[in-house]
């Protein structure tokens, strides 16, 4: 079973993540990791942190002249800002306890619950686990993943369809958001549309408050029978809002139309089902999102997610001091102002594993090789039932 784990501190040494379950012999190209590394750092909105970040991986362990081992992967991403912290968060040796102390917590953040339940009198403690840091771990996990679904053609893309009250309703194909999302932008594929929401980001930034909005993740050619309907926790759609709800923000996930499946008769909301010699069994739409039954159908997976604007405001907002109890504006250090765009790749890469390990559950194997002889067979056989790739 693939799965992973993640450890480490926004401002400690490193960040790092064990993948395992990865087959063997499969070719990672850390160029394409890091890329996906960099554009998590680069969308509009982005506070100065990301000026002294330059992430990239370094492997630890389980690869081998750039391909798979079949062991756990160990991968690490170095803060370069633990220069500027050591003297705060050195693991072993005596630190500054004082002078980088939060107890001015911040609302829409782990702070207060965490100090109450982990019994801190130092949100630092809290907010250094807490922080969207660790997605960068994540993005370097699901990079991978993309990688091994690259050997069967199957690809990830997103966009942001969704700043504040700006919205882009149109319908893109696959390849189109792919070619027109600018990381250093809004990742908005609509030029006249991502200029409304630069805009409407600074507008909100120079209220000193902050601004969320919505990501769409897709995934073409997934095979059929990902996931499963014999069991809650077998049903891939679960997984996939499981993983995204646990992204730092989000509070919303959406497959396909999402809630307007309420707003709708069944006509609309189903996808019919039509069979063709040249295409095999199809659909005329596809406003489920790909998946029926906990599994995926074959067509692209479509997800919507909800990102919150960002709890911390340089117009602070009316809290406690954690240990006196008196009120207190929260604390503010930095912050950014948006982290949609950059939610869009965390997203994307989000979903790439759990697609990923719900793939080599269904096909199995301990190495490319046998990896791609059941695949080939499963295909075979859905071939044999009128279903075409
Ligand atoms: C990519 C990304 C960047 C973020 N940057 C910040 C930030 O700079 N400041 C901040 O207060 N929150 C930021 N957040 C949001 C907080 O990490 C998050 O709201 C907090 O950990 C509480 O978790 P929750 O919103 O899921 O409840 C960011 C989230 C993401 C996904
Ligand atoms: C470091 C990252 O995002 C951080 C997420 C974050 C938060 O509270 O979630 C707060 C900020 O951290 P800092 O206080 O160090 O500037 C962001 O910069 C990153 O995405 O790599």
């Amino acid at each position: 079973m693939l799965r992973y784990l993640t450890s480490g501190e926004s401002h400690g040494q490193s960040l790092i993540s064990i993948l395992d379950g990865v087959p063997s012999n499969i070719e990672l190209n850390i160029d394409e990791i890091n890329e996906e590394l960099k554009n998590r750092q680069s969308g509009y909105g982005r506070g100065k942190r990301m000026e002294i970040e330059q992430d990239t991986i370094n492997i630890l362990g389980g690869v081998r002249g750039k391909k798979t081992l079949g062991g756990p992967i160990s991968i690490e991403v170095k803060n370069k800002d633990y220069e500027n912290w050591s003297k705060y968060m050195n693991p072993m040796d005596d630190v500054d306890l004082e002078s980088k102390k939060v107890s001015n917590v911040r609302p829409g953040h782990a702070d207060l619950v965490g100090c109450l339940k982990y019994d801190f009198d130092d949100a630092r403690n809290v907010l250094e686990r807490s922080s969207a840091r660790e997605t960068a771990s994540r993005v370097a996990v699901g990079a991978i993943c993309k990688q091994i679904l690259k050997n069967f053609d199957i690809y990830f893309t997103s966009h942001v369809v969704q700043i504040g009250n700006i919205k882009d309703n149109n319908l893109y194909e696959f390849d189109y958001i792919k070619e027109n999302v600018d990381n250093s932008q809004v990742r908005c594929v609509n030029k006249d549309i991502e200029k409304d929401m630069i805009h409407e980001i600074d507008k909100v930034k120079s209220t000193g408050d902050t601004i969320g909005g919505v990501v769409e993740i897709r995934v073409k050619n997934v095979i059929p029978g990902l996931g499963s309907y014999t069991h809650f926790d077998k049903k891939i759609d679960g997984e996939l809002a499981m993983h995204l709800m646990g992204t730092q923000a989000i509070k919303g996930v959406e497959i396909g139309i999402g809630f307007d499946v309420a707003n709708n008769y069944g006509s609309k909301v189903m996808d019919e089902i039509i069979y063709n010699d040249e295409d095999g069994i199809r659909r005329n739409t596809n406003r489920l999102g790909g998946i029926e039954g906990g599994m995926t159908t074959g067509e692209e997976v479509i997800i919507r997610c909800a990102m919150k604007p960002i709890p911390t405001l340089y117009k602070p907002l009316n809290s406690i001091n954690i240990n006196t109890l008196e009120s207190y504006q929260a604390s503010i250090e930095r912050s950014d102002n948006c982290a949609v765009p950059a939610c869009s790749v965390v997203c994307e890469n989000v979903v790439a594993f759990v697609i990923c390990k719900y793939f080599l559950d269904k096909i199995g194997g301990d190495n490319l090789l046998d990896l791609k002889e059941n695949y080939n067979s499963y295909i075979k056989r859905l071939g044999d039932r009128g279903w075409k790739r």
